[in-house]
């Protein structure tokens, strides 16, 4: 009978489609999205980590050696393949890699895309630290940063839902893309495997 196949109830409504993060360097794209997997019991892939692991080496490494052309080649590619191959997932783009039209309709056609949106001092202060951003090392960050923001905020605002990135933490913004998602496909998400119910089972 359909209740056989009915979910559970500690279930989520399944997620139709795959998420992709898009935003700038330092937008959260990795760190929200590692937690946004987390909390609807999906996947995390991050396409910066699956181009290293494909080259065999660093994205500055690539760049270095191969210039930017070819990391974008790499870059369109491999997000085609992770999006027509993999189920239901939570995906981190590189921050380039929205601004290519071929890869914009790719992700319009098998999934919901995400803008983290950030300010300039909040990139600024987040990617300080981290290194895999050749990009930010070409000259003074700042200006780099506002002629990314000039140029990419308007097509990255193309994206499906957009939630702001600010200085809350993670887990925060994780939360609100949650909440978005649940109204933009007008579905309850509620976590797979719920921590209370699992270790509950455990005693
Ligand atoms: N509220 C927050 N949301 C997102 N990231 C935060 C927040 N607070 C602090 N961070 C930190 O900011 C840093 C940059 O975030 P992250 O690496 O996720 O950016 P990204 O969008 O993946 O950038 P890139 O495009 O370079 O991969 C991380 O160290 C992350 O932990
Ligand atoms: O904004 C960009 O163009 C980039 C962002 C990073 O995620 C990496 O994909 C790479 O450093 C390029
Ligand atoms: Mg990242």
């Amino acid at each position: 009978m359909s209740h056989r196949h009915a979910h559970p109830p500690h279930a989520p409504a399944p997620l139709p489609r795959t998420v992709v993060l898009v935003g700038l360097m330092g937008a959260g794209k990795s760190a929200v999205g590692r937690r946004l997997a987390a909390r609807l019991g999906l996947p995390f892939v991050d396409a910066d980590t699956e181009i290293e692991a494909a080259a065999g080496c660093s994205i500055e490494e690539i760049f270095q050696r191969d210039g930017e052309t070819a990391f974008r080649q790499g870059e369109r590619r491999i997000i085609a393949r992770l999006l027509g191959e993999r189920p239901v997932h939570v995906l981190a783009t590189g921050g380039g890699a929205f601004m290519d039209a071929e890869t914009r309709l790719v992700v319009r056609s098998h999934a919901v895309s995400v803008w983290l949106r950030a300010d300039l001092e909040m990139l600024l202060h987040r990617t300080a630290r981290r290194s895999n951003r050749p990009l930010l090392k070409q000259g003074d960050p700042r200006e780099i940063l506002q002629r990314l923001i000039d140029l990419r905020y308007p097509v990255y605002a193309e994206a499906d839902i957009i939630v702001d990135s600010d200085e809350r933490p993670p887990e925060q913004t994780a939360e609100r893309v949650v909440a978005a998602l649940e109204t933009h496909f007008g579905i309850a998400l509620t976590p797979r495997v719920p921590a209370a119910a699992h270790a509950g089972e455990r005693l």
